[in-house]
């Protein structure tokens, strides 16, 4: 006898309680193995399912859309949602959906950790130590530069910017300065004592500079050789939004060169893969992509993907919708 529930995929291993959950409204095919797939792969396990629960991974476009006619949802546990073609999902009335507000605030830890690792040269000291080099003090040994009362600069001020901003200021005493497309409301600006500025007089200015924009045709390669040589020789640049976002190679050349003093990346063009270049640079600190991984946050993220196809699969409008919304289903 067939079930009459709909069919779903979940595209990558996940907590075995979201599973349950999950089992109680679909039936579920998931990919609790955690293989990686192929394009063709996804799309054969893809087919004749209703709904997905996506990651970032997974890259939802035309060609996946018209090889899966019945596909109506993908719930994308994460908050960016650049691996989903927006316009050709509204264009076949397919729904897509992310995880704001859920991750706002271990991801701003994270942000703020990997700037103060890199401003601080923690790991590079770090592997210094454990190789048995340190013989004696110094005077600069790892000499960094200092957090408190410096100018913070974020590019992408929005949930998570503005948590990086409240940190700086209100525990560090940092200048914050910001940079959008548009201003935030003046109580907003006033809460997260930051002052908008244009980019180019962020990037001269800022003593850091954090990336937490979300990744578009317009913000590929915001930070590239042009924009790095604004930048003063002391700073440091953090990358927390999405590979793509930072010329990754001309950054290996301009820490090489040390134009900018130091980096910290937990994103990457093309990752898992990273630039070589930036593997052999030692003025960079490299994580591989957890800003949001903690174990409540993590749990949390899975919920609100599950809970957004428990909602459309129930017949309630999705929690979260990226894409317009068919009135039948608000
Ligand atoms: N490393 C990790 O694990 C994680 C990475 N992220 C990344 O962080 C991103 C931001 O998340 P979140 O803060 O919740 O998103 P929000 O949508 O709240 O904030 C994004 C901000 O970026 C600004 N922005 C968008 N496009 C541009 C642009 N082209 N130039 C300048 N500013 C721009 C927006 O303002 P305006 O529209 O006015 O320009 C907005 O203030 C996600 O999209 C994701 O890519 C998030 C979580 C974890
Ligand atoms: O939410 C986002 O946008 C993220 O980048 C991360 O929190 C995820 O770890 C990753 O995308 C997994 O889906």
């Amino acid at each position: 006898m067939s079930s009459s529930k709909p069919k779903i995929l979940v595209a990558r291993a996940v907590f075995p309680e979201t599973l349950a959950r999950l089992a109680q409204h679909f039936e579920v095919e998931s990919n609790q193995a955690d293989e990686t797939w192929s394009k063709d792969q996804l799309i054969a396990k893809l087919q004749g399912k209703q709904g997905a629960f996506t990651t970032g991974s997974e890259r939802i476009d035309a060609a996946v859309l018209d090889a899966c006619p019945e596909l109506k949802i993908c719930a994308n546990m994460a908050v960016g949602y650049n691996n989903f073609d927006v316009d050709a999902m509204a264009a076949r009335g397919v729904l897509g959906t992310n995880a704001p507000d859920v991750l706002t605030e271990t991801t701003a830890d994270f942000g703020f950790a990997l700037l103060m690792a890199t401003a601080r040269r923690i790991t590079e000291s770090e592997h210094f130590l454990r190789a048995g080099k340190w013989e004696k003090w110094s005077y600069d040994m790892f000499a960094g530069s200092d957090i408190h009362g410096s100018t913070l600069g974020i590019i992408g001020m929005g949930r998570i910017g503005q948590g990086i901003a409240r940190r700086g200021a209100h525990g560090f005493g940092m200048n914050v300065i910001y940079h959008n497309r548009s201003r935030l409301d003046a109580a907003l600006e006033a809460e997260c004592k930051a002052s908008y500025v244009g980019k180019e007089e962020l990037l001269k200015t800022a003593d850091h500079v954090v990336l937490v924009v979300p990744y578009s045709p317009a913000s590929h390669h915001t930070i590239g050789a042009a924009e790095i040589a604004l930048m003063k020789p002391t700073a440091t640049l953090v990358n927390i939004a999405r590979g793509g976002i930072v010329d990754d190679a001309a950054l290996a050349v301009a820490l090489r060169e040390k134009r900018i003093a130091a980096a910290g990346l937990d994103v990457f063009e093309g990752e898992p893969k990273v630039h070589p270049d930036l593997l052999t640079v030692p003025n960079v600190v490299l994580t591989p992509h957890i800003a949001s991984a903690t174990v409540p946050t993590r749990r949390a993220m899975a919920d609100l993907a599950a809970d957004n196809l428990i909602a459309w699969g129930t017949g309630k409008g999705p929690l979260t919708p990226v894409t317009p919304v068919p009135a039948a289903t608000k």
